[in-house]
């Protein structure tokens, strides 16, 4: 054994062809006996003489990563609904129509900008764990094209195997551990298998077979699980490679990367059609306090799952479709046994998918897990990022009893592989026996016995009587030969019988394998279809339930809203209620005042043709007094009165004109207000304006009634100089005086009759 790298005899298969072999490869970490392979042996001998150190039950860590909004995304704006709290290790979603928020938390969360170093230093803890005999499982989980291959295996690396920046968790990984190999000077063996399940089928990624023809070597790739009775998972045909360098890893974990399928779709231009498991087992060399040797078995399952896809938006069509419907079903699978774990229920569905049987151990089993969920920030992916947020919380509560579950004392380790050894060599004899032409020991023996016989007997023929003895041994020829002929005719017949009859089976049997091969196409045609409608069902019973839930919560969103909408439409019912007696209570007023104004205008009108009147009266009654104080001065004194007459019936003009102005200016705020209370106010702006339409015409009566007293008094002052001309020829003044009081009385019943 040399420092470095430690190759058990037993591993290393076939070197100068190929560093890989290939038999049953264990997957769950600990080995029955019955399986002859010589790993499940040494573990299975380590539990029994170390007896594993069974640790308390550990929670299985859930780690959050939210990729950043992709360039499409960017610009087309797509809005972002998802808050990381990297600090804190809470997610929130958004909701879009109630803005609320649904916040989770895990045991690590990464936002858009964190690196792939910055989430590799969360993991490493775990790859330590291998080197100390545990088996570790880390496995992405998410929609398609959130990163989960990003996140595992990130850029690829250049023919130099330097890891670049964005290098994912794999290469990390595997860095790390030779580096902790080196650091302890470590002796010890690893070897690597990659596998993937397409379609329900496991498929090596390891075969050596360089055609890429996927459909002539499915079936040389095609992998058989197995399990024994103590529920122990077993890959038959998994090819096994031997390690002992890192950049052999980096090489042949591209080389089957490549082999891997994947294809365009409308969600991720390289959406991985195929979950992946990438197992690296590692056999380290240790001894105990006691200086015995040990071996420790740490065992690191790096899993990428096809992303869970919504057939619409991916835009999967035929081969496609399929392929997301068998990808929906193991993941809704893997769904159910999250739920189950975490609900503790007393059944586990692990063996309704093939994925779900790979990962037994790991989820409720002895392995140590971490899963990542990815997720993406965008509005779109909202109802697949809070299924993924569900589940990942979900998965936080499943609890696993980790073991360190290889260790070994060597010397029994190579007693047990002597023991293996024993029983590969029967297998051997086994085999022989029924395969080619082999021949046991006492049949052997009974053939040499038959062959010596012979000779002796001819030597006894030899001592009688040669000439009798011929004719009898003629005779007895002749009765030979008639007994062989007729035994021949027999055998003859009864061979001919025998071919016919095998002929008759032969084509009874031909028809039977026909009809059971008609049968066993039909059953498959079947099986083909049942499984095809429980993968439709099972889509259609997770599209219906996502749709449900987003229909419940926008008929729960509208429902507030309109409650929302009318408790507003109360209040402004209530608030134009107001208003409008309010409005009323204005009009009433404004009604009242137009009504008073009114009331006070014809009132004052009454006092103006009242004081017309007056006027009138006491000018002739000044006028009369003044003719009457004598003749001489009355010219003069007629004419100041006539002015002062008339610079009264102006005043009356301007007070007129001024009211009038305050009546017009009244008018316009009138229209504003009942413009504003437009249909509450017609009928009172009618009225309004017959009120002034009324006004005004009597302002024009009156100004007609000013015109026809200014030409009344012009006539009368013509009346009155023609009378005056007249009386310059009256006798005396008692005449003159009788005149005028005459004149007087007919001015009053004019007034009056006006
Ligand atoms: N954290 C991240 N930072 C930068 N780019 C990322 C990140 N995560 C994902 N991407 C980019 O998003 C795209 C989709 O990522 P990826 O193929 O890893 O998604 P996936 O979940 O594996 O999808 P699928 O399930 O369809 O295989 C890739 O171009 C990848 O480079």
């Amino acid at each position: 054994m040399r420092k470095g790298v430690w190759i058990t005899r037993s591993m290393d298969y076939d070197q100068s062809q190929s560093h890989m072999r290939s038999t049953l490869i264990p997957f769950s970490p600990a080995q029955p006996s019955k399986w002859k392979d010589p790993i499940a042996t040494e573990s299975r001998s380590l539990d029994a003489i170390s007896g594993n150190k069974v640790v308390n039950e550990v929670n299985v860590q859930v780690i959050l990563r939210c990729r950043p909004l992709n360039e499409d995304e960017m610009h087309a704006e797509t809005p972002t609904v998802i808050l990381c709290d990297e600090i804190k290790g809470e997610v929130s979603a958004v909701h879009q129509t109630t803005n609320k928020q649904r916040t989770y938390s895990f045991d690590g969360v990464f936002g858009p900008t964190a690196q792939q170093k910055e989430l590799f230093q969360t993991i490493s803890p775990i790859i330590e764990e291998v080197l100390e005999g545990y088996s570790c499982t880390i496995f992405a989980y998410g929609q398609t094209g959130t990163g989960k291959t990003y996140t595992m295996e990130g850029q690829k690396m250049g023919k130099s195997w330097e890891l670049p920046s964005d290098a994912g968790i794999i290469p990390r990984a595997v860095q790390q551990i030779f580096h902790v190999l080196k650091s302890k000077d470590a002796e010890y063996s690893m070897k690597v298998t990659y596998l993937e399940i397409y379609n329900e089928e496991i498929v090596d990624l390891l075969c050596p077979n360089e055609n890429l023809d996927f459909a002539v070597n499915e079936a040389k790739r095609s992998i058989i699980l197995m399990e024994d009775s103590g529920g122990a998972t077993f890959l038959r045909g998994l090819k096994q490679a031997l390690i002992h360098s890192a950049d052999e890893i980096y090489e042949l974990f591209e080389k089957g990367s490549v082999k891997r399928r994947t294809a365009e779709t409308l969600l991720n231009k390289q959406s991985s059609r195929s979950h992946s498991i990438f197992s690296v087992t590692v056999h380290v060399k240790d001894c105990t306090p006691e200086g015995e040797d040990l071996t420790k078995c740490g065992k690191l399952n790096l899993v990428d799952l096809a992303g869970s896809e919504n057939i619409i938006r991916s835009g999967a069509r035929e081969l496609r479709a399929r392929e997301a419907g068998e990808i929906n079903k193991s993941l809704l699978t893997l769904g159910r046994v999250i739920n189950a774990l975490a609900e503790h229920s007393g059944h586990i569905p692990y063996r309704d998918s093939k994925l779900t049987r790979l990962l037994k151990d790991s989820l409720g089993g002895t392995a140590k897990t971490c899963i990542i969920a990815t997720i993406s920030p965008s509005i779109h992916c909202l109802d697949e990022t809070l299924s993924t947020l569900d589940y990942a919380s979900r998965a936080k509560t499943i609890k696993n009893r980790p073991k360190v579950n290889h260790r070994a004392i060597k010397s029994e380790l190579i007693k047990d592989l002597y023991a293996e050894i024993g029983c590969l060599r029967k297998e051997v004899n086994a085999l022989r026996e029924k395969n080619s032409a082999y021949r046991s020991q006492d049949h052997y023996q009974n053939q040499e016995n038959q062959m010596k016989e012979v000779p002796y007997h001819n030597k006894a023929i030899d001592q009688g009587d040669h000439s009798s003895v011929l004719l009898k041994d003629k005779y007895k020829e002749n009765a030979k030969n008639k007994e062989k002929d007729a035994l021949i005719r027999d055998l003859r017949s009864s061979e001919k019988a025998l071919t016919e009859q095998i002929l008759k089976l032969q084509k009874e049997l031909e028809n039977a394998a026909s009809d059971v091969s008609s049968l066993s196409a039909k059953a498959e045609i079947h099986d083909r279809l049942l499984d095809e409608n429980k993968t439709r069902f099972q889509n259609f019973h997770v599209q219906l339930s996502l749709k449900l839930e987003y229909l419940h919560k926008a008929v729960a969103a509208s429902a507030e809203q309109q409650q929302q909408q009318m408790k507003l439409l109360d209040v402004k019912m209530q608030s134009l209620m107001s208003r409008r007696n309010e409005v009323s209570e204005e009009l009433a007023l404004q009604l009242r005042k137009i009504q008073d104004l009114y009331c006070y205008h014809i009132k004052y009108i009454g006092e103006i043709a009242g004081e017309i009147d007056r006027n009138f009266q006491s000018t002739c009654h000044k006028m009369t007094s003044e003719v009457s104080r004598g003749f001489s001065s009355f010219g003069d004194i007629f004419k100041e009165k006539l002015w002062e007459g008339i610079s009264a019936i102006h005043e009356l003009k301007d007070i007129i004109y001024s009211q009038e102005d305050k009546l017009t200016t009244f008018v316009q705020e009138q229209g504003e207000v009942h413009l504003r209370a437009l249909e509450l106010s017609k009928t009172s702006t009618k009225a309004t304006l017959t009120f002034f339409e009324n006004l005004r015409m009597h302002l024009s009566n009156m100004s007609k009634i000013e015109e026809y007293l200014q030409s009344a008094i012009a006539e009368k002052l013509r009346e009155l100089e023609m009378k005056f001309e007249l009386r310059k020829g009256c006798s005396s003044l008692k005449e003159w005086e009788s005149f005028w009081k005459a004149q007087i009385i007919e001015r009053k019943i004019w007034f009056k009759k006006r």
